[in-house]
């Protein structure tokens, strides 16, 4: 896809003069706190998320979920906020109501299983971007589990409209899920609440995003969810009650991921306090990464992550990076050799089609970037300044950011587009940014 020809503001990236050194501390992860919250809305009582995730995405599943009857209140809790949720009634009567997905691939794909088991006439939107994005696998499943579901739009995207009925059956789904691992978790999450279970078996070649998979088994089996994932490409979910809970969510370490590439593109130091010790979250493999690029990395007894980038950055071969894969890309452009990033095909079904996006804006600047198949081969190149657009996309923003740390006169499109899953990511950056030294950088 094209970027916007629409004018967006453009943010100048801050230019450090020097190494940046700075302790940052990174909101609740996006993908927890969506999960928790809709496991949450057909939990057995009412449960409270600690400090959730507040982002454009965290806000429109709370959105969703209240328009499908969750009461959700949100207080001022020990570290941020927290959220209170009051259980969905699935015998109220809701008529007929609009849920706005906007960009979230959490709200489109996981929102409209769980309509199915409400009671009422469900329609689903999204952001221009979002109508591009794959739904097939999703549409296709609740028809099979015998959902009445309207497709208004194109064939296989948003919008749809769906009437939910109260309860599902549930049986087998084959479904492919090649495009995105959130067709199989958006199942799995509501597999314990239909009335015979869900046998989930995919059919494609692979299933992207592996860990946030494991995400979701590891979370449902936390609140007493029995699933069966023994035979790989199928999985069982029983049916059962979910356990009302009380938990807190862990930093969101893929968006820990901008802030630590900042050690690299500056040679600087940079500390993530609260790092989990064990997470299902995939951001945890920066620690390897970062190290494999040349990085002295170190989780502290204190659960701080201390990142300290060397005189130059290492290219990297990396499979499967998933939602890393644009941070990672920003800082292969500034690396010595070259990268290979492979097993990252659906990423052209994320936010934008992002191996197009990342080549477009790197090779733009004077850079190297060929697409694959499956990935991105960017060899490094000396960068100049230009515009870094971000195609409504996060990550393309913050990928354009890491580029301006290392060569002056970056200016990025729409860096509002973080508010998706971080607000306040221009603030941290400057910042972090204003932590750099008086020398003359890198680059
Ligand atoms: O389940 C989740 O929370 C997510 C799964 C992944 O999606 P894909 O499998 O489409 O990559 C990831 O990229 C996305 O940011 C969040
Ligand atoms: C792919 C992403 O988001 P979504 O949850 O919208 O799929 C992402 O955040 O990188």
């Amino acid at each position: 896809m094209p970027h916007s020809t629409t004018v967006l503001p453009l943010w100048d990236a801050p230019h450090p003069t020097g190494p940046v050194d700075a302790t940052v501390v990174v909101p609740a992860s996006k993908s927890l706190t969506n999960r928790y919250l809709l496991l949450a809305a057909m939990a057995d009582g009412p449960c409270r998320v600690r400090n959730a995730l507040v982002s454009r995405d965290a806000d429109l599943m709370v959105e969703a979920l209240r328009a499908l009857g969750a009461r959700i209140e949100s207080v001022i809790g020990e570290h941020g906020v927290d959220l209170l949720v009051e259980p969905i009634d699935q015998s109220r009567d809701l008529g007929e109501v609009a849920i706005d997905c906007g960009l979230a691939g959490t709200v489109m794909r996981f929102v409209p299983p769980l309509a199915a088991l409400a009671n009422g006439i469900v329609s689903f939107d999204g952001d221009l971007h979002a109508r591009l994005r794959p739904m097939r696998p999703v549409i296709d499943a609740l028809k099979d589990l015998g959902v009445a579901l309207h497709e208004s739009g194109e064939p296989g995207q948003l919008p749809f409209t769906l009437t939910g009925t109260g309860a599902l059956a549930g049986g087998r789904i084959e479904l492919d899920s090649t495009e995105s691992s959130q067709f199989i978790s958006a199942l799995l999450l509501i597999g314990a609440r239909t009335l015979s279970g869900l046998e989930i078996i995919s059919t494609g070649d692979k299933v992207p995003s592996p860990d946030h998979i494991r995400m979701t088994v590891a979370t449902l089996r936390e609140l007493g969810v029995r699933v069966d994932d023994g035979t790989e490409g199928r999985w069982f979910v029983s049916p059962g009650p979910i356990r009302a809970f009380d938990l807190a969510m862990e930093p969101d370490l893929s968006n820990a991921g901008p802030f630590l590439a900042a050690a690299l593109a500056t040679g600087g130091t940079i500390r993530i306090p609260h790092w989990p010790r064990e997470t299902t979250q995939v951001g945890d493999a920066w620690r390897g990464i970062l190290a494999r690029m040349g990085a002295d990395v170190e989780l502290g007894e204190d659960s701080v992550l201390r990142v300290t980038g060397g005189a130059q950055i290492r290219g990297i071969e990396q499979d499967e990076s998933s939602e890393l894969a644009p941070t990672l890309a920003a800082l292969c452009a500034l690396a010595t050799g070259e990268s290979r990033l492979t097993g990252i095909a659906h990423l052209r079904g994320h936010e934008t089609d992002r191996l197009a996006a990342l080549a477009a804006e790197l090779n733009a600047l004077g850079g190297d970037v060929e697409e694959t198949a499956d990935g991105l081969i960017i060899r490094p190149r000396p960068l100049k300044a230009g515009t870094f657009h971000s195609y409504a996309d996060h990550r393309m923003a913050t990928a354009g950011a890491i580029v301006g740390l290392a060569v002056p006169g970056i200016a990025v499109e729409d860096i509002a587009t973080t508010a998706k899953t971080m607000p306040e990511f221009a603030r941290l950056w400057e910042e972090l940014a204003a932590t750099g030294g008086t020398k003359k950088a890198r680059g």
